[in-house]
């Protein structure tokens, strides 16, 4: 019989879901040879974030910081990626989302959820949160690079409250 999930599992889940996007978004950066980094965007996301914490009973600035994190390994993917590319000369042939209509409103819709899945996971902790993270990244990472990439989006996630 498989184990129950646990919090940190359908959290992982979740970041899991927002990162998988990044490739995505990082396919239309190349062809369209746009910055990584959208300043702008990242403003808009962080004050909704915000704004949404209390509804999740949620200290807005815990609520921010992982998403901030969330935020940097989505750019560490696509830099990592968009690096790959210029050495091939050559991106994979998937078929492209936009940005605007399609990978921005889907980072959208995993709002919500990924608030959810982090004040279940603050409000019931592993007892060593680090060394459970770690494990847990371990275990599910499919590649290097995602795997540093699950790191960097959890960096913060088992601070003091
Ligand atoms: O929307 C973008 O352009 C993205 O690259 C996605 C994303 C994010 O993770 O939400 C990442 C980096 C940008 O600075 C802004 C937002």
């Amino acid at each position: 019989a498989s184990k129950p999930a646990t919090p940190l599992d359908t959290l992982l889940d979740s970041v899991e879901r927002r990162l998988a996007l990044a490739d995505g978004v990082a396919l239309l950066k190349w062809d369209q040879n746009m910055p990584v980094q959208a300043v702008a965007r990242e403003r808009q996301i962080l004050d909704r974030v915000a704004e949404a914490a209390a509804d999740h009973h949620l200290e807005p600035r815990r609520a921010t910081g992982f998403f901030a994190d969330q935020i940097e390994a989505s750019k560490l993917v696509q830099y990592a990626l968009l690096n790959r590319w210029q050495l091939k000369q050559q991106a994979p042939d998937t078929p492209r989302l936009d940005l605007k209509t399609a990978l921005r409103p889907q980072l959208d819709a995993l709002q919500h959820q990924l608030l959810i899945d982090l004040q279940r996971f603050d409000r019931e902790r592993p007892a060593d949160c680090a060394r459970a993270l770690a494990n847990a990244i371990v275990e599910r990472a499919r590649d290097p690079l995602h795997e540093l990439a699950l790191q960097r989006a959890t960096g913060r996630l088992c601070e003091a409250l």
